[in-house]
């Protein structure tokens, strides 16, 4: 056993799993095990997990719901940060919603809806966590996480407790300034103004059925793989260059959408990886355009 994995065992930083697979955490249902998963179950937990992390230099990655990520077959090296049940809330006031990092977007766009909120529709279909969400700016229909986005509670890489207003996220397409400071989310308020049950609930019914045409929600996959470049759909050049349907032992470009990549069963994440190169270095020499992953491959190789 790593010698870390009991240093962290002994102090207060919520359950530590050893050398736990992590396939079942994500939503591609691929990928090999993290030396150790911790899963802090409330503030105080995740502060001390940081701050050992960062004392003792043990590498580490934070882990919501694992529906943009694409794990090694061979796994993580150091520590994975779950945010557990502690961080599944979701409470209404004035103004809005405050959510923990680990409760679901779905759910917290659904209950919105049904005490007639308005703001949150677009996120009745992404199906990560509210973390996840604020990490990516993740978005849909015209929207996204920036449009609605207060503040937020955040632990940086240093231990350090923080507060982030809209202006310190630096929200852009699937982007926020999370990706170039380390630190985890650990709830986040949203900003939502009084609707009409009615056209909540029917705008939302719309982009549920939109999706359940356009995107293969039956099949173990990531979401988009790449960002859209500027102007353009990732989609609809992957579909002109004939990839729709190409596979890779279990991987494949989906049917129904050209920029999903589904697990028909045992895809292995060296399945995903060959396909997402061979479409990037198709697009690459017959449109001159470099697709840029929107999923995060993680992990040893
Ligand atoms: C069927 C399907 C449809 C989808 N549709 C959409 C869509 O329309 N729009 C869209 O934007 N996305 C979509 N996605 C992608 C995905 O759901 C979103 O990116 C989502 O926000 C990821 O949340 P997660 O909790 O699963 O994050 P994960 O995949 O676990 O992690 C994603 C990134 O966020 C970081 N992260 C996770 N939790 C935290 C935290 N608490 N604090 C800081 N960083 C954290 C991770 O380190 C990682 O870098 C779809 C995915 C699927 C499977
Ligand atoms: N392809 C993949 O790998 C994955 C796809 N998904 C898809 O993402 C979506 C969200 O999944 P998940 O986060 O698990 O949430 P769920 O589908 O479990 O939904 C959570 C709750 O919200 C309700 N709900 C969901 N969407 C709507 C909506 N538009 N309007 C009203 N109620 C709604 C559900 O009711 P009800 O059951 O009646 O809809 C359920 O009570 C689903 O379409 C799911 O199929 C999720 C995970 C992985
Ligand atoms: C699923 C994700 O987000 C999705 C989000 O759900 C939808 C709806 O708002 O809009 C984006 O998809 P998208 O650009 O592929 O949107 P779609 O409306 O499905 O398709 C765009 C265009 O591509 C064309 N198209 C789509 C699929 C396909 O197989 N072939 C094709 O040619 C469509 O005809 C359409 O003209 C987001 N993707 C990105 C990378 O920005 C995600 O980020 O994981």
């Amino acid at each position: 056993m790593q010698q870390w994995i009991s240093l962290l065992s002994q102090n207060n930083v919520g359950n530590v799993l050893e050398n736990e697979p992590l396939a079942k955490y994500t939503t591609w249902k691929i990928g090999g095990p993290a030396d150790a998963l911790v899963i802090p179950e409330n503030k105080e937990q995740m502060v001390n997990l940081i701050q050992l992390l960062h004392k003792h230099q043990i590498p580490w990655m934070q882990l919501g719901r694992g529906s943009n990520m694409l794990v090694s077959d061979k796994g993580i090296r150091g520590v994975v940060v779950k945010p557990g049940e502690g961080f599944d809330y979701a409470e209404f006031h004035e103004g809005g919603v405050t959510a923990g990092a680990a409760h679901s977007f779905v759910k917290l766009s659904v209950v919105a809806a049904k005490k007639e909120w308005t703001g949150l529709e677009f996120g009745s279909g992404i199906p990560g966590t509210v973390g996840g969400a604020v990490y990516m700016n993740a978005g849909a229909h015209g929207s996204d996480v920036s449009r609605i986005f207060q503040s937020a509670e955040i632990v940086l890489e240093t231990g350090e407790l923080v507060r982030y207003s809209k202006e310190d996220m630096e929200f852009a397409y699937r982007h926020s300034v999370l990706h170039d400071r380390r630190g985890i989310v650990l709830e986040a308020a949203f900003a939502l103004q009084q609707g009409e049950r009615k056209v909540i609930s029917e705008s939302m019914a719309a982009y549920k059925d939109r999706r359940r045409r356009t995107q293969p929600l039956q099949m173990a996959c990531a979401g988009s793989v790449f960002r859209n470049p500027p102007g353009d759909h990732a989609a609809r050049l992957i579909e002109a260059a004939g990839l729709k349907g190409m596979t890779q032992g279990g991987a494949q470009v989906s049917t129904m959408h050209a920029n999903f990549i589904v697990n028909t069963g045992q895809a292995t994440a060296e399945d995903v990886i060959t396909l997402m190169q061979q479409i990037q270095s198709t697009i690459s020499s017959q449109n001159g355009i470099n697709l840029v992953p929107e999923v995060f491959v993680v992990g040893e190789r």
